[in-house]
């Protein structure tokens, strides 16, 4: 018996022996080769996270009264509810002018977006086609021909509705877009860009930004006008008053278009003005034109629009013309004649032509024709207002021969128009929105991050739910299902491996 226990434990002794270094080895063995199983994995999971991530893409083309832009944009995928995270990949300035001149050919007005379309297709992968929504909105033009004639203006729109579903993207709609909207959300894009809404701290968390961070929107089109600002006190007409609740926090928002006010259809008016006190001459000076300047034009030019009354007897074929006599004071005194900046009777707090507007409240960007005037001038983004008015007036005040002779590359019209311009800025800012005791508080403005400022972006990050109603979850790298796995995978490894040492420490040290 005693023999055979020795022999046993001789037995189990040898066994041991023999058995230690390949347990070791198994278990060293086993442990890098996990390991580089679970980086491996660890890897291949980021990479398919990343792929699923792939970068995401949405345009919009601004249908304006003057011209078509289409702007694409793009942002990483899945992560949507982000903040400042949409950025402009490319626009494209659609040839010819704005839809609504499409009326006697409203296919035309289709045909005009397959050049920036074909682009848009050249520049989005292939694979992210059907995924990028893309969307019309048509603005003041538009809404001034659908208040003429409604069935020419759903002419126009059916035919690029026809164009832009024969592209592979995901068509949202072509529509003419509220001023209100237009407003809002040209307000909803500078404070995103800005991130105004919402901001990503350091320490991983979603901050609300301190109040007073919030800036208001000005945006001077050809045909409307915006002005769009969150005020101190609450807005007293409904009709005016846009509720917004982004990331849980609530806005109310003063938010109004001015149709007609927009710079083009304010000439008009302007013009419009002259022809009738001058009548029956058929010569009227206009200090808004430069000395040496002349334009003749019919009176069908000047009345073939909803934003101004018609003479009578109104002929559409006479002609008229302006001589220009460059007076900027003179411009300014006629230009607050069409514009009614005295008519303040239902409320105290007003704009102009009677419009209720709280007081102005904190810092302005002055976007679109606001900058594209001032840019010109060299006022942006910002000038004291003696500088700016001496500019304007040394600008009128040029001979249109040393102007020519000074900007051979400027268009014509806008060399011709940023007299008129640059003065009804001032009126409308000054006298109509009441800015001046706040004008150091307006910066003018194109682009934030380098992407411009206007409704579109707004636009699509309504439309497409990326500016949630409440707080963003934390997003990480990869997604929580893979964390999980990733976690899980390599606590396994671990204690694996701990009980193979283990197994190894009960068999103790033998020799
Ligand atoms: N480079 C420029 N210089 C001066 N004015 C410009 C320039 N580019 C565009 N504009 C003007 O800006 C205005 C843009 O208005 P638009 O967006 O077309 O109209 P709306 O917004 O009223 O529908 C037009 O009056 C156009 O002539
Ligand atoms: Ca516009």
């Amino acid at each position: 018996m005693v023999e055979n226990w020795e022999k046993l434990q001789v037995y189990t002794r040898d066994m041991k022996l023999q058995l230690k270094p390949l347990l070791l080895g198994v278990a060293v063995v086993a442990i890098t080769c996990m390991t580089i199983i679970a980086l491996i994995l660890t890897l291949v999971h980021r990479q398919s996270a990343e792929l699923s991530y792939s970068t995401q893409y949405g345009m919009v083309f601004d249908a304006g009264s003057s011209h078509t832009a289409l702007f694409l944009y793009q942002w990483p995928g899945n992560k949507e509810n982000d903040t400042g995270i949409v950025s402009q990949t490319l626009t494209c300035d659609v040839k010819g002018d704005g839809i609504s001149s499409y009326v006697a050919n409203p296919s035309g007005a289709g045909q005009s977006l397959r050049e920036c379309l074909d682009i848009a297709t050249a520049t989005v992968p292939a694979s992210q086609y059907s995924k990028t929504p893309v969307y019309l909105g048509a603005t003041a033009g538009m809404r001034l021909l659908s208040l003429q004639n409604k069935t020419q203006s759903e002419e126009i729109l059916k035919e690029v509705t026809k164009t832009m579903q024969s592209y592979p993207f995901d068509f949202r709609g072509a529509r003419i877009i509220t001023g209100m909207e237009e407003g809002a959300y040209g307000w909803i894009t500078i404070n995103y860009l800005l991130e105004g809404f919402i901001k990503y701290a350091f320490d991983g968390k979603w901050i609300h930004p301190k109040a007073g961070t919030i800036l208001g929107a000005l945006d001077l089109g050809g045909a409307s006008t915006q002005i769009s600002f969150i005020p101190k006190d609450p807005v007293k007409d409904p009709q005016l008053a846009f509720d917004l609740q982004l990331y849980s926090y609530r806005y109310k928002l003063y938010s109004h278009s001015y149709l007609c006010y927009g710079k083009d259809q304010a000439l008009r008016k302007l013009q419009a003005y002259l022809q009738n006190t001058s009548r029956p001459s058929s010569t009227v000076d206009n200090p808004c034109y430069h000395k040496g300047y002349n334009l003749t034009l019919k009176l069908g030019d000047i009345y073939e629009s909803p934003c101004v009354v018609k003479p009578t007897p109104y002929d559409p074929l006479v002609q008229i013309t302006f001589l220009g006599t460059g007076d900027s004071a003179l411009c300014t005194s006629l230009i607050e004649k069409v514009v009614d900046v005295t008519n303040c009777s239902l409320y105290p707090d007003c704009g102009f032509n009677g419009v209720y507007q709280p007081p102005v409240n904190g810092e302005f960007f002055a976007f679109s024709a606001y900058f594209y005037t001032f840019d010109f001038l060299g006022l942006a983004p910002r000038a004291s207002l003696f500088h700016v008015f001496s500019t304007i007036a040394s600008y009128c005040n040029k001979t249109w021969e040393t102007l020519v002779t000074e900007y051979p590359k400027v268009k014509e019209k806008y060399l011709r128009d940023y007299c008129f311009s640059a003065n009804y800025i001032m009126v409308i800012l000054l006298k109509g929105y009441k800015f001046e005791s706040n004008w150091d508080k307006i910066s003018f403005q194109k682009q934030v991050a380098d992407t411009d400022i206007g409704w579109t972006l707004g636009y699509m990050l309504n439309l497409t739910n990326m500016i949630p109603s409440d707080r963003p979850l934390v997003v990480t790298g990869v997604q929580n299902s893979q964390w999980a796995a990733e976690v899980f995978f390599i606590v396994f490894i671990l204690f694996l491996s701990l009980i193979i040492l283990g197994i190894l420490c009960v068999w103790g040290p033998t020799s």
